[in-house]
């Protein structure tokens, strides 16, 4: 409810949270764990994700991400969007696993409406989405990705893009998976998830998780010359395309939400899903030392 409070005041009354200011021309706005700049006279805004150490979706971090989405939709000046990160070496974590791991059934479904929707209005976007994908991209990291118009990807080997969910013992929702089938067709789709492939950026861009992959330092001019090409489309010829093509699979999740978030709860609150997250976590500790 708190959350909820928050992103109506910083939705409604402008930015007494977030910060708005103009530099030579451009705009900012910046939440904590956000920050977006547009370049006027293109209409394209660059919004980066930055929430360290690895850009994980927390739920403020999720409420931020809408917030600012929701806000460069409502700007008509604003036509494409290029999503990027922040933290050197991760594009994002994905979903926080502090998230889901020890919480009560309230805030698990709580979480997952925000991670509904966002993904929703990434998904159903009007604008064009083009990620410039510049580190890790694990599960919800993919899940962003896979939600643009257009994927550009770093060609560093240490970068990994996929959904990932089988090798934490949990399941990629039904929305996950389409949009993966969407993407790279039935089969590729059935094996990376049951494997849960995290794949190099060659082999990401051999099976079509990403379209591009470019020199590290030339993702961002990259992605900047793909919106270039995408703004020469009429928006509104583009938009009814886009809509046609996606229109079913964010329909499919529209018409059970509720059911949707009942399924989450009970699997995430199950013993077994706990400790699978529990010895995954710990996984991720014993990595370090
Ligand atoms: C019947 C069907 C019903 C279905 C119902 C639905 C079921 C559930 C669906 C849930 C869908 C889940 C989607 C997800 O996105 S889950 C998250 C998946 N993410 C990962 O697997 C990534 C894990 N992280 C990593 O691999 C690495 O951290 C990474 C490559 C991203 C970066 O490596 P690096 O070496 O740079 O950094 P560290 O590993 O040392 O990490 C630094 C600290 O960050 C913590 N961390 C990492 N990832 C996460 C995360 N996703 N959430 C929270 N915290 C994270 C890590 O533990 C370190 O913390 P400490 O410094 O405290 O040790």
């Amino acid at each position: 409810m708190a959350l909820a409070a928050a992103r109506r005041l910083l939705l409604h009354a402008g930015s007494r949270l977030g910060r708005r200011e103009a530099v030579d021309g451009a705009r900012r706005f910046a939440n904590k764990r956000v920050l977006v700049e547009t370049e006027g006279p293109a209409g394209v805004a660059v919004m980066k994700l930055r929430n360290p150490p690895v850009n994980s979706l927390s739920l403020e971090c999720l409420t931020e991400f809408t917030i600012s989405l929701e806000k460069l939709e409502n700007d008509k000046s604003i036509r494409g969007v290029i999503l990027t990160s922040e933290c050197p070496g991760i594009f994002s974590a994905g979903l926080d696993l502090l998230e889901m791991y020890g919480r009560n059934p309230a805030h698990y479904a709580e979480y997952w409406k925000n991670v509904q929707e966002l993904w929703l209005r990434l998904y159903t976007s009007n604008m064009i989405l083009v990620s410039a994908i510049n580190g890790a991209s694990p599960a919800g990291g993919c899940l962003l990705a896979l939600c643009c118009d257009y994927r550009v990807m770093a060609d560093n080997p240490k970068y990994t893009i996929g959904l990932n969910e089988s090798l934490l013992g949990i399941v990629a929702p039904f929305w996950f998976k389409d949009m993966y089938v969407n993407t790279i067709g039935h089969r590729e789709a059935e094996r990376a998830l049951q494997l849960g492939t995290l794949f190099s950026p060659a082999e990401a861009l051999k099976v079509g998780v990403v379209d591009e992959v470019v020199p590290e330092d030339q993702v961002h001019s990259k992605a900047r010359s793909v919106m270039t090409k995408w703004l020469a489309i009429p928006d509104h010829s583009r938009q009814l395309t886009k809509n046609m093509m996606r229109k079913a699979t964010a329909d499919s999740l529209i018409k059970q939400r509720e059911a949707d978030i009942q399924n989450f709860t009970s699997f995430i609150s199950k013993d077994s899903i706990q400790k699978s997250l529990h010895m995954y976590l710990e996984k991720l500790k014993q990595k370090k030392g």
